[in-house]
């Protein structure tokens, strides 16, 4: 089907090289061409090494572009600053390491992410008013986070934590969401639950989402469109009706013809 309006993100024509001017140069993203509309939940497929995250990075400017542009809601941010960026975007990653601050409570890392873009500080009476809607809030996830408020996030599951990162991108409504393989570390039960929320959240809260992931269960199950990365361009894009009806089997064939 086209699209005849606006897309929220559009990457055109973008090249991403490393070591440029080097023996090491390499292309990674080649001439990659993007559009996602508001309230697309994008799956994002591809073998290791299609340039999944470097697509990311890129996104989120943590990664320079070699050339092309990218255009949020009609602005070239080709060359706005990660800083700038993260007003209107959230990035959940795979290792539950790395979304929160290890040694601040549950609540105090939920404080900070609701003052996203703003000037954080961590005030008590911030705090306590916000614990009844941080309480409701975490207990959404449905795996203990809600009992462990005061607890220090380097004190929590995988799961915990990585529920906590999504709380925390997903708190002040972000006009795009990259959830990077953020399920991965964890093991099938766990990773399957945080999924599922994931998936309430993204639906409930109409979010526009980007999610990388190696599981294609997940990819076929959830969102509304699904795109392959195959040597740093966009090979497979599909959505609707035709993913709906999308197989394991022709998704699996469709990988053999481009390893
Ligand atoms: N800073 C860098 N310098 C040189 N090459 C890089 C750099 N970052 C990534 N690459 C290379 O770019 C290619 C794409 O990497 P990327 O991490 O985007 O792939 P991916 O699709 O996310 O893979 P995976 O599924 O393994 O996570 C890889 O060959 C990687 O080695």
């Amino acid at each position: 089907m086209t699209q005849t309006k606006t897309p929220l993100l559009a990457l055109h024509n973008i090249v991403t090289t490393f070591n440029a001017g080097t023996p090491n140069e390499v292309t990674i993203l080649n001439q990659l061409n993007l559009d996602v509309y508001e309230g697309d939940f994008v799956t994002v497929l591809g073998s290791n090494g299609a340039g999944k995250s470097t697509l990311f990075n890129t996104i989120s400017g943590d990664l320079p572009v070699t050339s092309g542009t990218i255009t949020l809601k009609e602005h070239d941010i080709t060359h706005a600053s990660v800083e700038k960026r993260t007003a209107f975007l959230a990035r959940v990653f795979q290792d539950p390491k790395m979304g929160t601050a290890p040694r601040m409570t549950v609540a105090e890392n939920l404080l900070l992410a609701s003052q996203r873009g703003q000037r954080r500080t961590l005030r008590l009476r911030h705090l306590k008013s916000n614990l009844a809607h941080f309480k409701e809030l975490t207990a959404t996830m449905n795996n203990g986070l809600s009992e462990r408020l005061n607890t220090a996030t380097e004190n929590l599951s995988g799961g915990q934590r990585q529920a906590l990162s999504f709380l925390m991108a997903t708190e002040q409504r972000p006009d795009l969401l990259l959830l990077d393989e953020h399920t991965a570390a964890l093991d099938p039960k766990t990773s399957e639950e945080l999924m599922h929320q994931t998936n309430l959240h993204v639906t409930e809260q109409q979010l526009t989402c980007l999610m990388i992931t190696h599981h294609l269960d997940d990819a076929l199950k959830y969102g509304n469109r699904l795109i392959v990365l195959d040597q740093g361009k966009v090979k497979f894009d599909v959505r609707g009706q035709a993913k709906a009806e999308l197989t394991k089997d022709k998704l699996l064939s469709f990988f053999d013809t481009i390893e």
